[in-house]
């Protein structure tokens, strides 16, 4: 089939832009994803791997940031080292961290995904571990719109930055390529006989015959990807902490919706628990408020989100 780039209306996942090429819109339309090769500065990322480091050392504190350890260490002695982390989430107050999410070059790409009105709403910096021999340091198969109660789906965008080499022996990113064309699926913990970390909620019915792409990257090199593209990662077999740092954009004039009665409310239910747990607060926080409260405008106007 020939296609025609004088009719956008048939261009579903991607605005009108001057960055990306009609190959590249149509990769991204096809595939629901998009990797751009050196894309941040060697430096930039030298200077979130020792803003990271000082974390883990605990020579600073940042508000509201969510440290994890991998569940196959989570009742081992603490010590504080990037050792004992396996990602630290919500660096929205970290200026450091944040400035990722604010690079030029990285919005310029956003935008043509979600268009001029951008905001953060969630920010990560994965570090995961070498395989303590029990595979938990996997990342199951999963849509990461499970985890988002706002709307439209097409308004939203994951850039993921790797922070080093990352191929299938430090478990790069696996993705099904396509698979954003579809809906989205329920999600459970996979059954794993030596456990699943917190949260990692997968695609129920996961079909591991379905064609697959390993996205092998260098430093600096970053994917962009919808939040209905099926995604994973693979175990750590070697020594190192593959390291990521991620976050998800929304267009400004997104929408909450309320998840009650879909497939959604699992995740909810375990966000809010652990939202009581930490904070002592009740119900009166809602689902909606605890991502409002974490998103920043990093571009044009905040809308409705
Ligand atoms: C506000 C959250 C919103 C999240 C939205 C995600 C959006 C993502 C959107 C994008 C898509 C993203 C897709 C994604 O990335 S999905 C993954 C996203 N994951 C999370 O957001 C989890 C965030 N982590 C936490 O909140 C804490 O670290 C938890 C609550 C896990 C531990 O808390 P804390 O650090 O204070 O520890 P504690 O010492 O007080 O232990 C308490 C209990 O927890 C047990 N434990 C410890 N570690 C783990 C573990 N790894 N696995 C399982 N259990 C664990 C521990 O043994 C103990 O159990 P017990 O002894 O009581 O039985
Ligand atoms: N039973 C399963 N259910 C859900 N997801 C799975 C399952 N088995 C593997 N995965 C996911 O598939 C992806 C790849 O996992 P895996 O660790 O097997 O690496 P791999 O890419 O197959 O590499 P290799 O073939 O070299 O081992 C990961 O996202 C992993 O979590
Ligand atoms: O960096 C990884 O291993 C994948 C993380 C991921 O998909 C997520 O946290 O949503
Ligand atoms: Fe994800
Ligand atoms: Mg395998």
């Amino acid at each position: 089939e020939t296609v025609s780039y004088g009719h956008p209306q048939r261009l579903r996942y991607t605005l009108d832009n001057d960055l990306l090429t009609p190959e590249q819109r149509l990769f991204y339309e096809e595939n629901g994803f998009l990797l751009i090769r050196n894309l941040v500065s060697k430096q930039d990322i030298d200077r979130f791997r020792g803003e990271f480091e000082r974390i883990c050392r605990q020579e600073i504190k940042v508000p509201g940031l969510v440290v994890m350890r991998d569940v196959a260490i989570a009742k081992s002695e603490f010590v504080p080292d990037q050792r004992a982390v396996s990602k630290v989430q919500d660096f929205q107050e970290d200026p450091e961290l944040f400035r990722y999410c604010s690079l030029p070059k990285i919005l310029k790409y956003v935008e043509c995904f979600i268009g001029p009105n951008i905001m953060a709403m969630h920010t990560m910096l994965i570090n995961k571990p070498p395989d303590a021999g029990k595979k938990t340091s996997r990342h199951p198969m999963h849509q990461d719109l499970h985890y988002f109660p706002f709307r439209p789906v097409d308004r939203i965008v994951c850039a993921w930055t790797a922070m080093e080499t990352v191929n299938r022996q430090n478990g790069c990113l696996v993705v099904l390529p396509g698979s954003h064309k579809g809906t989205l699926q329920e999600h459970d913990y996979p059954e794993w006989e030596g456990g699943v970390n917190k949260m990692y909620h997968g695609v129920r019915d996961y079909d591991p015959e379905h064609p697959r792409v390993h996205l092998e990257m260098e430093k600096g090199d970053t994917v962009f990807f919808h939040p209905l593209l099926i995604h994973g990662s693979g175990m750590n077999q070697t020594q190192g902490f593959r390291k990521a740092i991620s976050c998800h954009y929304a267009s400004g004039d997104c929408y909450y919706i309320d998840v009650k009665g879909t497939t959604q409310e699992n995740i909810e239910k375990e966000v809010k628990e652990i939202i009581v747990r930490r904070h002592a607060v009740g119900d009166e926080l809602t689902f909606k408020d605890t991502w409002a409260i974490r998103g920043r405008l990093v571009q044009g106007e905040r809308i409705s989100m």
